[in-house]
């Protein structure tokens, strides 16, 4: 029998082709989110079509050749590939949509639609483990406006943050434990970046993030929206799965895009690093679940020069969880809602 129930993977998106102008409507589809660059329209008009995008347009995609293979982006390739693997696990059809670039939020409706046309429910996955208003906030809040322009009759609903989910922490632990086994010096939990301001406007008590000292650590309603609180619990509960000790692990921010973007940064703590005794670096970016430009280009690459220019010997990167098998069991525990 057909499943009522369909389930969307919805992922960041990239750019159709390494070309600049490929590059010029990526960047301007996904920077004009007010979400993202959260200033007035006119403003954020300015910056992003006549500053940002004709600057960084041509350097964007000298990095995606970097990482760009012969079936595309990495990004949207590995969630292709978590769309099959799921599909072997479960029994609901599965489709991908990307928040910015192809295959988009309509599009993905109506993959599923096409493969059951009576579907009655959608469940939708963004796959980031942590809230925020540019990532999983901006990505079910266009899921909504498209399931209500389009009029579909099909019931929609969405997968919760799991930055805390016993499965998904289980998965990330497992993905590094190997690599625990060689001597290191430190493990670095890189997490992408974001505006400080964006933790203000996401704090639901107006009084409470980056307000109270250690306000991460208090318990407080407004962790349910907090990024670095979120990642913070991550990066404590798989150290406490791994028994990493507290002098073995810190925490940065990478990819930031202007100023006041929470701290410390990835690519001055690498610099940093070697001289404070820390020469063999494990580093790991759990803000994302599929490899792409931010990992592969950024930390990889980037960051490794970086980290090896400033007296570093020995720097390897953790791959993020792709289509691990504990991972792929975590989403079909959480687009199924079957716990055990
Ligand atoms: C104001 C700018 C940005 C915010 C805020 C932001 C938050 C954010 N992004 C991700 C996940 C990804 N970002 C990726 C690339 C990327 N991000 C920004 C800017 C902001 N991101 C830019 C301009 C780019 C494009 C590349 C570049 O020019 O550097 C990617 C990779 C996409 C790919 O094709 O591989 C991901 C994934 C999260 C999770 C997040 C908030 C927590
Ligand atoms: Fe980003
Ligand atoms: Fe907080």
């Amino acid at each position: 029998m057909t499943s009522k129930k369909g389930i969307l993977l919805m992922n960041l998106g990239s750019p159709d082709s390494t070309k600049v102008k490929d590059l010029r409507k990526y960047l301007g589809q996904f920077l004009m989110d007010e979400r993202v660059i959260d200033q007035p329209w006119l403003l954020r008009a300015l910056l992003v079509k006549g500053i940002i995008v004709p600057f960084r347009a041509p350097k964007s995609a000298e990095a995606y050749k970097t990482i760009w293979t012969d079936k595309g982006s990495p990004l949207i390739e590995i969630t292709r590939q978590l769309k099959t693997a799921l599909e072997e696990v479960i029994e609901e059809p599965v489709e991908i949509a990307m928040r910015y670039g192809s295959p988009g939020t309509e599009e993905g409706f109506n993959s599923l639609l096409k493969r059951n046309p009576s579907l009655e429910e959608v469940v939708a996955l963004p796959l980031y483990p942590h809230y925020a208003m540019s990532s999983y906030e901006t990505a079910v809040e266009y899921a909504k406006e498209i399931h209500k322009k389009k009029k579909y009759s099909f019931k929609l609903s969405f997968v919760k943050p799991f930055f805390d989910e016993p499965d998904y922490l289980n998965a990330l632990a497992e993905n590094i434990r190997p690599y625990l086994s060689e001597p290191y010096d430190q493990v670095l939990f890189s997490y992408h970046g974001i505006p400080e301001r964006h933790i203000r406007k996401s704090d639901v008590t107006g009084c409470h993030c980056l307000q109270v000292e250690n306000c991460c650590e208090v318990p407080s309603t407004a962790h349910a929206y907090c990024y670095r609180h979120q990642v913070f619990t991550t990066t404590k509960r798989v150290t406490e799965i791994l028994n990493i000790p507290k002098d073995k692990y810190s925490i940065s921010f990478q990819s930031r895009l202007g100023k006041g973007w929470l701290t410390p940064f990835t690519d001055v703590r690498l610099q940093e690093l070697p001289a404070e005794g820390i020469k063999k670096l494990l580093i790991l970016c759990p803000a994302f679940v599929s490899d792409c430009l931010e990992t592969l280009e950024e930390i990889n690459i980037r960051g490794r020069e970086e980290f090896m220019n400033a007296g570093g010997e020995l720097y390897t990167m953790i791959p993020c969880l792709n289509v691990s098998p504990l991972w792929v069991k975590a989403i079909a525990k959480y687009v199924t809602g079957n716990r055990d």
